[in-house]
């Protein structure tokens, strides 16, 4: 199907109900009431003890480009829309105000990743794509950086392309995979988009077409320097190893032999195998890469029984975050203008107590412990304070209050930067090397703890005082609005 529309933008990539709400707003002149926004989750996939944020810069493209094109108000048309609803649309660019943790920032549930202060009208229409996009990369970067964190000194290549939910998915999530931890990607694109190492073998259809192995190896290492060898078509240890280690022999210093790859079979006892082969003929210096369907469980199992490999080749299971196939973020208002141009809290009630939300305009630090370096845990503040000017700080467990600790000797870090002023980017994305070593130095600073794959301690994402009765005070408001309206005898007026 050839594209219809060449002044497509990204601009309906939205849910219906955003536009519907947008023209409400309008219609009622509410449209540019300020207001805040924040995203964030409300649990850790994979069990894991952190998530790894990704997707600002897909973020900042997007309010760059965010406008809707000529086709897009055509067909707002189409769906009945009016006129004078879309001439106002014609002219609407994103003119407000973002704060954003950096990528390879290290993200728990309940902290906002991303805060929007727009007017009304311009943060509810970009929702659905800031949602899209953080939900789906910080979700790959996190699972990458959770093999990585099992993987620990060995090389993890992102193999996942042909596996991943489309072509958008494979490119946002091999570079998600990379800043996660992930050293290279397969997919060549991503090297050319992003700056990110590219590497690969060669499939057995190589095998297949040349009928040998040897043939197949000799036409490979013709045209290139730098060979691994794929030697599981026929027989691993019979004729594979065998021949990888006869053509790379031959061929001596006309090569760089980097080692052999192992696609199926009895992955720790073929390594083990193939080692010693390798090994006894002098290669002690080839690599072996493996892959078929591995996943960090499979990995640290492999691990524990000493299979022998130097670089793990991961697709499926990290590209489509096989076992957790979404985060689960959400887009919450937390404080809108009123009539009178104040600033006021909204919050959700919920009968799950962790889906209440927090009210008002807040503040996230990261609180760091000058002695040792390392973080007491995530503090959520109203705007106006700031834990900095403070000796000592109460720190509450937002739903067990009973949880709470004093800490002193800090240092509070600001997590979100302002990346979008009054509609223009501010920001310059660093490149993926510098987010991949950021995102590397975050987790030195959390005890191992919480890094741990299986059963980590829960993170302590904490409210100030003032935070917490604020919330107090809302819900309380709320609960007296009900009370009012049950004794009305549920009337509205
Ligand atoms: N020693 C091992 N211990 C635990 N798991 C292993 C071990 N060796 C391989 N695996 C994993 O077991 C699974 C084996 O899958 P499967 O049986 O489909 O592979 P295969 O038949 O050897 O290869 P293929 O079907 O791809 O040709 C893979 O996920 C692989 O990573
Ligand atoms: O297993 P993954 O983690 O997804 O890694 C990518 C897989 O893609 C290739 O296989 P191919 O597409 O040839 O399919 P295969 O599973 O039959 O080998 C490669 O040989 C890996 O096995
Ligand atoms: O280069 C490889 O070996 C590779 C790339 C993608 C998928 N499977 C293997």
């Amino acid at each position: 199907m050839t594209h219809p529309y060449a002044d497509d933008s990204l601009t309906l990539h939205t849910d219906l109900y955003q536009i519907n709400m947008a023209e409400a707003y309008w219609a009622d002149g509410m449209h540019e009431r300020k207001a805040v926004f924040e995203l964030f989750f409300r649990k850790l996939p994979f069990g894991n003890g952190y998530a790894i944020f990704a997707g600002l810069e897909r973020i900042l493209e997007f309010i760059r480009e965010f406008h809707f094109t000529e086709s897009d108000l055509a067909y707002l048309k189409d769906q009945g829309y009016r006129d004078d609803f879309l001439d106002y649309l014609k002219d609407l660019r994103f003119t407000g105000n973002i704060y954003s943790m950096q990528e390879g920032e290290l993200a728990f549930p309940q902290v906002p990743l991303v805060r929007v202060e727009a007017s009304l009208i311009e943060a509810q229409l970009i929702e659905t794509a800031l949602l899209n996009i953080v939900n789906f990369q910080t979700l790959i970067a996190t699972k990458s950086s959770r093999i990585k964190q099992v993987v620990k000194d060995e090389i993890v290549m992102e193999f996942g392309s042909r596996r991943a939910h489309e072509m958008d998915a494979a490119i946002w999530g091999a570079r998600a995979a990379y800043i996660g931890g992930a050293e290279a990607t397969s997919n060549v694109r991503t090297g050319k988009l992003f700056g990110i190492p590219i590497s690969g073998t060669h499939a057995h259809s190589m095998v297949q077409a040349y009928k040998s192995e040897y043939e197949a190896f000799h036409a490979y290492a013709k045209r290139h320097r730098k060979c691994v060898f794929l030697v599981d078509t026929y027989d691993t240890l019979n004729i594979g190893v065998p021949t990888a280690i006869q053509v790379a022999k031959e061929l001596g210093d006309k090569i760089d032999f980097i080692g052999i790859r192992l696609d199926s079979g009895d992955i720790a006892f073929l390594s083990k195998e193939a080692r010693r082969l390798l090994d006894e003929a002098g290669f002690t210096e080839a690599k072996i890469v493996v892959s078929n369907d591995l996943d960090e469980y499979t990995i640290l199992n492999l691990k524990a029984q000493g299979a022998k490999v130097d670089m793990w080749g991961i697709g499926t299971k990290l590209i489509t975050a096989y076992d957790q196939p979404a985060l689960g973020a959400v887009y919450k208002l937390v404080s809108i203008e009123n009539e009178h141009g104040e600033m006021e809290d909204t919050i959700k009630i919920s009968s799950t107590t962790e889906k209440v939300t927090t009210p008002g305009e807040k503040r996230i630090y990261r609180i760091i412990d000058k002695e040792n370096g390392k973080a007491e845990g995530d503090y959520i503040t109203m705007k106006d304070e700031d834990p900095n000017a403070e000796e000592r700080i109460k720190m509450f467990h937002p739903v067990h209050t009973f949880v709470s600790k004093f800490v002193t000797n800090f240092e509070a870090i600001d997590l979100q930067h302002h990346v979008v002023k009054d509609g223009e980017i501010i920001y310059e994305n660093p490149t993926l090397p510098d987010m991949q070593a950021f995102a590397k130095q975050n987790l030195e600073v959390l005890w191992d703890e919480y890094k741990r794959s299986l059963n980590p301690e829960e993170y302590p994402v904490d409210l100030s005082q003032k935070c917490w009765d604020n919330k107090m005070r809302n819900i309380q408001e709320v609960k007296d609005m009900v009370d009012a309206h049950k004794s009305s005898g549920g009337r509205v007026k």
